[in-house]
């Protein structure tokens, strides 16, 4: 078949800040230049929360971007979004492209599946949170650097030592949400929601103001109090304080890998995220993070035109390779979202020559099949969900209110948005 002249354009709106964006863009770069009938044009649209705003509001508009780039937060809200949404499965159909799904990870798979185990957007960028630790720091505070803390004690109490040492900032935490509410429950099996965490029913009811969320809260705010903790600010802003060499332990995404590689002048670690000792079956696997992509329609009005969505699809096809999964995984710290990329990283000795690299997975994959409670969150209006965690959590550390209490608004406020997004979308 010959290339069209004019190559169809797609539009794929991202929410990756540097250096993540950039590598993003190389890999569209390498999809377009692979073939010439489609050109991917990437376009940064800000944090993935203002991403997600900007196409809700472009889709009203009629100019919605052919593919979006989701943060698993907005996941539930986008399994109800209807004629928005252009179904992964029903794409990869319609335009005869076959993805062998079976050897995804099913945590991330299943992330992204409706109830009946369709596909409904295309995995890509997965993480987890992990703790970094900056090794010089460790040695400054008489610690040993080889060693990191795995327990919430053992964090305290090289926290403790750490500010001794006269270090300003022990510890700090990326995505308060994710990392210091959805991850806590995870690791120790609690559920963060009724119905299996949102994902068998749109009638579920936030459960965090449980006995553990709170003793965590309470322990985070005494920590900052002793000044051992730094809330670092909302979704990835705590993300700079560990590469500049402020924090001496970071709780952040995997993929912040990136940066830190990049932007680090100290030695550094990668361990899995602390635990509470005394809670019976901890710890379990974390839950992912990330992003995936989501076909979108232009809008209300229009359809798109049967080669546009084949130029989606093959871009899919194109990212699923696991050669360019592996790549992407090795580059940033994103997990291979297939098992086939795993091994294309093991074989090519990655894991080997970066010790660390591969905790990220490990923790993914700890203590065998996934729970209720370990799977992930699935929950519409999520996204105004964490903020509400993030605003609650702010007023706790600014001395207004009890970990207790933080937990009690979390669940009274969230609900009421559970269920408006429930009213909204039932039947
Ligand atoms: O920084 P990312 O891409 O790993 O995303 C982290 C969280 O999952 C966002 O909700």
């Amino acid at each position: 078949q010959a290339p069209a002249a004019t190559p169809v354009e797609i539009q794929f709106w991202h929410g990756l800040p540097q250096p993540l964006g950039g590598q993003l863009e190389q890999i569209v770069a390498g999809f377009n230049a692979s073939q010439a009938r489609y050109k991917v044009v990437p376009s940064f649209r800000g944090t993935y929360p203002e991403t997600m705003v900007a196409a809700i509001a472009a889709f009203r508009a009629n100019s919605a971007p052919h593919i979006v780039q989701m943060f698993e937060v907005g996941t539930g809200t986008m399994m109800s979004a209807g004629r928005a949404v252009k179904p992964l499965h029903e794409l990869l159909a319609e335009a005869g492209v076959t993805i062998d799904f079976n050897d995804y990870l099913p945590a991330v798979r299943g992330y992204y599946q409706a109830a009946d185990g369709r596909q409904m957007s295309m995995p890509f960028n997965s993480s987890t949170a992990v703790m970094f630790w900056n090794k010089d720091h460790f040695k400054r505070a008489g610690l040993d650097p080889a060693v990191a803390p795995k327990t919430w004690d053992e964090v305290a109490e090289a926290a403790r030592k750490l500010k001794a040492a006269g270090i300003a900032c022990p510890l700090t935490s990326s995505w308060p949400g994710w990392i210091q509410v959805e991850q806590v429950s995870a690791l120790h099996n609690i559920p963060l929601a009724t119905l299996g965490n949102g994902f068998d029913g749109l009638g579920a009811t936030l459960q965090v103001n449980n006995p553990l969320l709170v003793r965590h809260m309470n322990n985070l705010i005494e920590w900052q109090k002793a000044g051992l903790f730094r809330y670092g600010g909302r979704d990835s802003t705590a993300d700079a304080l560990f590469p500049a060499g402020e924090c001496s332990m970071a709780l952040v995404s995997s993929g912040a890998r990136s940066r830190i590689t990049r932007e680090a002048r100290f030695e550094w670690g990668t361990a899995m995220l602390p635990y509470y000792r005394d809670v019976a079956g901890a710890p379990r696997n974390s839950i992912i993070g990330g992003a995936s992509f989501w076909a979108l329609n232009r809008g209300t009005q229009g359809a798109r035109a049967v080669e546009e969505w084949k130029g989606v699809a093959e871009f899919y096809r194109y990212i699923s390779q696991p050669e360019i999964d592996a790549k992407w995984h090795m580059e940033t710290g994103y997990v291979p979202v297939r098992r086939a990329s795993y091994e294309v990283a093991r074989a090519a000795g990655f894991y080997d020559r970066n010790p660390g690299s591969d905790v990220p997975i490990e923790q993914l994959l700890r203590g065998g099949e996934t729970t209720a409670n370990t799977r992930g969150i699935r929950l519409g209006g999520y996204v105004e969900i964490r903020n509400i965690i993030q605003e609650e959590m702010e007023k706790a550390f600014q001395g207004q209110q009890n970990g207790k209490q933080a937990m009690d608004a979390i669940v009274q406020r969230g609900n009421a948005v559970l269920r408006n997004f429930e009213r909204a979308n039932r039947g």
